[in-house]
């Protein structure tokens, strides 16, 4: 299966642009696999530390074999429901590795964010922050040097993204992520926003959007929807880090439980000591890195990725940019429709054919690279497969060769639309994003008066009073990675898309971010340069004739004086405390650009 010559050129670019950084990254992991499992480079005090706290079976293994020890990295908390599953995964796994004659510890916990739970809360402006701590927390669990391969356990938006910046500096040994499933299907995504549209109506009291909520929100499991967590399950999957088919397999099932059992013993087999070597840095290559955003153009998936893929990449050394995802959006075709972007869940896509069909269909488009190395083995044609249990044993066959539903999953020769759900945009108030794929086609050029703000508080204030009844183009600026962390807006979206509703035309600006879940209303986002670091944001006015072009890709402010104008500064004294705010000083004094995936990991080039 060749390539495309347009993907091809993209990569090929990507090759050529991380040279600088990729070179010296594969000679550090190689030279370190080098030199063997860490294990033995342990002294006899180090070795017993390590194996202190393990049981007979396991001090044996660790101290004495070559069968492997697998550190366990872990995001388990009680709060993300879609990682309290996780609070039995360590005991399953140490099981399966000492029953395959290796080990398992884990290694460390890393922190977990629920941006359900902080979304238009203060501590959303750390969210985006605790994709690095969460990279911090895990490289400091990996530091003991004990294991010969790591299994991530992290789901969740910022989770992931941290854990393969982790992984990907530690690519001398195998990483296999393993994922804990979606909960079951509850309220449709759907109903629960026009109840939520309800409530901004003043048309339902409390009481009964929290029943609509918890209708939706329900058990644990990743939530339904196709936002930044789902969108990373994807990515696990087009990049060769789950095992084929893991995903979208529910908690609490006899599937999920092998999937993880078989985890354990993949990750035992592609340890140095064996003859199938894998690791990470090796998998995550330049091509992987087009196969993610490949196939987050293809499911519409969510706008935070722009920012995270940066930094994973960024930790493997290579360089991609917005424009590169931008050249891959207008190659791909946009084949799946899953809430915000359709009425589907992430169950409903799965039982449609999911990722496999997806994967299978894009391979045979020549719009994935087929010759990567994964987890699961040599080939992306793996990921065409789906696992099942067979006589009490998990076994892959391959994937639908059809979609089961084409409301929600079609063929990438007769897509939803032609091109990719995420748009650059670019014009004199710097670059942006817009997720496409979840606004109609009728909403996607927005041309209207400015209301300037400083604060989503003062958005939802407007609107209750009466205030934005109009043709708007909301701009919230001072929501950059130095201004407050970059938070999410998307509590925004419900008082929107009843202006919208209303007939008006209405478009959100901002230096910050929206949510995976965001849908509907135009939102140009990650406006870079931020209105904190001087970005053309910071010079406009209310009133200002705003341009937000979807379909032609610009961002444009229709003031002949604008380009004469100085920049307003804000007082950004009130989110320096509060909430843990004060811990992140150093973070928003040191945050690279959007851009550059809003990272305080890497100097900033
Ligand atoms: O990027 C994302 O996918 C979101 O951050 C998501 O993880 C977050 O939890 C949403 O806020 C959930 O949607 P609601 O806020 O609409 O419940
Ligand atoms: S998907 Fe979002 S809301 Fe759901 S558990 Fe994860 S972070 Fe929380």
């Amino acid at each position: 299966m060749t390539v495309r010559a347009e993907l091809q050129a993209v990569t090929d670019r990507i090759i050529e642009r991380s040279k600088p950084l990729r070179e010296p990254y594969l000679d550090r992991i190689r030279r370190a696999a080098d030199d063997g499992p860490h294990r033995k480079a342990l002294s006899c005090g180090n070795m017993a530390h390590v194996t202190a706290g393990c049981g007979t079976a396991d001090k044996e293994a660790i101290s004495f074999t070559d069968a492997g020890n697998i550190g366990i990295i872990t995001a388990y908390n009680d709060m993300l429901s879609a990682h309290k599953p996780y609070e039995t995964f360590p005991e399953m796994i140490r099981a399966e590795a000492r029953a395959a004659g290796g080990a398992a510890q884990v290694a460390g916990g890393v922190p977990a964010m629920c941006d359900g739970v902080t979304q238009g809360q203060p501590g959303m402006e750390l969210s985006l922050f605790s994709r690095d701590v969460i990279a911090l927390a895990a490289g400091v669990g990996l530091s003991h040097n004990a294991y010969d391969a790591a299994m991530y356990l992290g789901i969740c938006d910022k989770i992931v993204p941290g854990l393969v910046i982790a992984a990907a500096t530690f690519g001398h040994i195998p990483a296999v992520f393993v994922p804990a499933g979606p909960m079951p299907s509850g309220l449709p995504n759907d109903e629960k926003a026009r109840v939520r549209q309800q409530f901004a109506k003043g048309e339902i009291g409390r009481d009964e959007l929290l029943k609509a909520e918890m209708a939706s929100y329900h058990s644990p499991g990743t939530c339904t929807f196709y936002g930044t967590a789902n969108t990373n399950q994807m990515l696990m999957e087009f990049m060769g880090l789950h095992l084929p088919g893991a995903s979208f397999v529910n908690p609490g099932t006899e599937l999920r439980d092998a999937l993880t059992k078989a985890a354990t013993r993949r990750a035992l087999q592609i340890t140095a000591a064996g003859n199938e070597f894998t690791p990470c840095g090796e998998v995550l290559d330049e091509r992987a890195f087009v196969n993610g955003m490949v196939g987050l153009h293809a499911t519409g998936g969510s706008t935070n990725l722009i920012l995270h893929l940066v930094a994973m990449a960024r930790a493997a050394g290579i360089a991609i940019t917005w424009e590169d995802m931008s050249d891959l959006s207008s190659l791909t075709p946009l084949m799946a429709k899953v809430y915000p972007n359709g009425l589907a869940d992430v169950n409903q896509f799965h039982a449609a054919g999911g990722l496999q069909y997806m994967i299978r269909e894009l391979l045979s488009e020549g719009l994935l690279h087929e010759d990567v190395r994964t987890v699961a083995g040599e080939g992306l044609t793996h990921y065409t497969k789906e696992p099942t249990i067979e006589n009490g044993e998990i076994t892959w066959k391959d994937g639908p060769a059809d979609s089961g539903n084409d409301m929600i999953l079609r063929p990438a020769a007769s897509p939803f639309q032609a091109t990719g759900g995420l748009t650059l945009l670019t014009g004199n108030l710097g670059t942006a994003v817009i997720k496409t794929s979840a606004v109609k086609p009728e909403r996607r050029v927005i041309e209207a008066p400015a209301r300037i703000f400083h604060d989503q508080a003062d958005v939802k204030a407007a609107f209750n009073a009466g205030e934005l009844e109009q043709d708007v183009v909301c701009v919230v600026r001072f929501q950059g990675p130095q201004a407050n962390g970059m938070p999410e807006l998307h509590s925004l979206t419900p008082l929107l898309g009843v202006l919208q509703d209303k007939g008006f035309k209405v478009a959100l600006v901002t230096d910050g971010r929206m949510s995976g879940a965001s849908g509907k209303v135009p939102a140009a986002i990650h406006l870079s340069p931020e209105a904190a670091d001087g970005g053309p944001i910071a010079k406009l006015r209310d009133g200002d004739l705003i341009r937000v072009d979807g379909e032609a890709g610009t961002l444009e402010v229709l003031a002949e004086d604008f380009e004469a104008r100085e920049a307003v500064t804000a007082d950004l004294s009130a989110n320096q405390f509060g909430i843990g705010r004060e811990l992140f000083t150093a973070f928003r004094q040191n945050v690279g650009p959007a851009e550059g995936g809003a990272s305080v990991l890497f100097a900033a080039e």
